[in-house]
């Protein structure tokens, strides 16, 4: 039995929620929750990291029983005790956390969540099918360990439509895709509310709220505090709503002197041959980092960005010790750790799994990856863990970061997904590394605390440290980098500064052009 059905009242809304509530222990993470959704209408749920976006929606797909409140399907009011039963109903969702096998290929992936007993071809061949007539092309013999986020979150999607559903949640389905793949995203979804359609959408970027929604339900602290039509709004607007206040403006005066600054971060000819047939090579890569300065990587995702990171990090070590230096010392050979206790730090683009433990509280993950560093400070004589500042540490950081939780020590996999970033740039933060090394440093994070998170990328350069940046989000590069260089195919530009950099010529050289090229084809157009 996945849920029942009673007949009811009213009005022509394909869904309606009213008064849905759920707690965690003695957190109300939604607080007798309103919200209709009309047959094709694109709707936004929005709302500042831990608003009880994901928890909402959970309860309508069935992964979270309601402590109280009620749904309404067509008029009819349902009880939705597990996804079978949404799916049943015609509700589809595309998860924040990506949930694929990876040594399984994108076909058997899809063939798993639709258990209908067809033979693989068949499900192969819909796929593909559906996948070009939505404008998503994917492979369905593929890998799903080889492929890219961006390319995991389509098999999520087509996954979805191929179960015909009337009402697709989307949470945050763009923070990892190319702006080229979420234009894609964009029409699939018009296309759908042309069909008739209704959609879900949250996500954390106003701008494309303002350009997809027809309408908005905008969350704070759990308790629907406005609805409103986001074309009308500003993006300021639409934040201001969310956050209760004005998020503040970035602030980031220009570095004197750099030239003669200390190097920490010096890359040398680092190539590196492609791991696996879909990864990118590395090719002959020279950058320098200076104290006091923040370079950006800009760059369509999937052109070597993961495998730079790895490589800068250790996650990956070199065979060429010179190929990495930190702090004027050869680093290519050692592993993360080794780099860590030069002084270095590390944020990953992948929250759970790579930049923390899902089953484990937040100060059992700060003694997982500073131990190591850190271990006078957490381990004592004897190998004694120092249960006390462990969970000092842990505290402090919550609160620099301002990470909202349910619980003074709750597990990873109990925060929300901004409210874990958080916490995982500020572990880092937290040791005053010489050189950080961030990749997507706001990935699923909200207005206001992106805006923190920079804030402080910027002052820790300021302070003296190296701070290099991969992100895709081109803004975000504009507001903090100094200088910023373009990943284009495995191989790294030169920076541009900052003053000299404009959207046209970073697009240029993401595309491919050659540096000289993109100066000359922006002078003559
Ligand atoms: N399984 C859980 N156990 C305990 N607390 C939880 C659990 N899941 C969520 N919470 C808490 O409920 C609150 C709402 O979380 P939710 O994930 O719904 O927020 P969100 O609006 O989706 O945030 P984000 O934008 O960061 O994804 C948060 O304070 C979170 O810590």
């Amino acid at each position: 039995m996945g849920g029942t059905v009673s007949a009811n009242q009213d009005d022509a809304n394909l869904l309606e929620v009213r008064g849905l509530t759920k707690t965690f222990g003695t957190l109300t993470a939604c607080d007798h929750i309103d919200l209709n959704v009309a047959k094709g209408e694109i709707h936004a749920l929005l709302g500042e990291n831990g608003a009880g976006k994901s928890t909402l929606v959970k309860m309508l797909f069935g992964t979270l029983e309601p402590n109280s409140g009620e749904i309404f399907w067509n008029d009819q009011a349902v009880t939705i005790t597990n996804p079978g039963f949404a799916k049943k109903l015609g509700i589809g969702m595309v998860f924040q956390h990506f949930s694929l096998f990876e040594a399984l290929t994108a076909a058997e992936n899809i063939a798993l969540s639709l258990d209908d007993g067809s033979p693989i071809s068949t499900i192969a061949a819909k796929a593909r099918a559906l996948s070009y007539s939505y404008g998503l092309p994917l492979d369905p013999q593929s890998l799903v360990g080889d492929l890219s986020v961006g390319e995991r979150q389509r098999i999520e999607i087509i996954r979805c439509l191929l179960q015909m559903p009337q009402l697709i949640i989307l949470d945050e389905p763009t923070s990892v895709l190319t702006p080229q793949e979420a234009d894609k995203l964009f029409e699939t979804l018009e296309r759908l509310r042309s069909e008739g359609k209704s959609i879900l959408y949250i996500s954390h970027r106003l701008e494309e709220v303002k350009r997809i929604c027809d309408r908005a339900t905008v969350l704070r602290h759990g308790k629907v505090v406005g609805h409103c039509n986001p074309r009308k709004e500003t993006a300021a607007s639409l934040a201001r709503m969310m956050v209760g206040n004005d998020v503040q403006a970035v602030v980031r005066a220009p570095v004197q002197g750099i030239e003669s600054a200390q190097p920490l971060l010096e890359i040398r000819a680092l190539s590196r041959r492609p791991a696996t047939p879909f990864s990118i090579p590395l090719r002959n890569i020279n950058l320098t980092v200076r104290a006091g300065e923040v370079i950006g990587i800009a760059g369509v995702a999937g052109n070597g960005q993961g495998e730079f990171f790895e490589s800068v990090s250790g996650e990956v070590p070199q065979q060429d010790a010179a190929s990495v230096r930190i702090r004027g010392k050869d680093a290519g050979g050692l592993s993360i750790t080794g780099r860590r206790l030069m002084g270095a730090a590390f944020v990953p683009e992948e929250r759970l799994g790579h930049g923390a433990a899902p089953r484990m509280k937040l100060s059992e993950n700060l003694l997982l990856s500073r131990h190591a560093t850190d271990g006078k400070v957490f381990v004592g004589a004897g190998g004694m863990v120092k249960s006390d500042a462990i969970y000092a540490a842990a505290q402090r950081i919550i609160k620099a970061m301002d990470v909202r939780k349910s619980a003074p020590d709750p597990e990873a996999a109990a925060l929300s997904g901004g409210n874990l970033q958080k916490f995982i740039v500020g572990r880092e933060l937290d040791r005053r590394p010489s050189v950080m090394v961030v990749n997507q440093p706001t990935w699923g994070v909200d207005a206001g605390a992106a805006a923190h998170i920079r804030q402080t990328l910027i002052e820790l350069a300021r302070s003296g440290s190296a701070v290099l940046v991969i992100s895709q989000d081109l803004d975000e590069l504009f507001e903090i980098s100094d200088a910023i260089a373009v990943m284009h195919n495995g191989e790294l530009s030169k920076p541009l500064p900052s003053a000299e950099a404009t959207f046209e010529k970073i697009g240029l050289l993401m595309g491919g052009a050659e540096p000289g090229h993109a100066e000359h084809a922006l002078e003559t157009s």
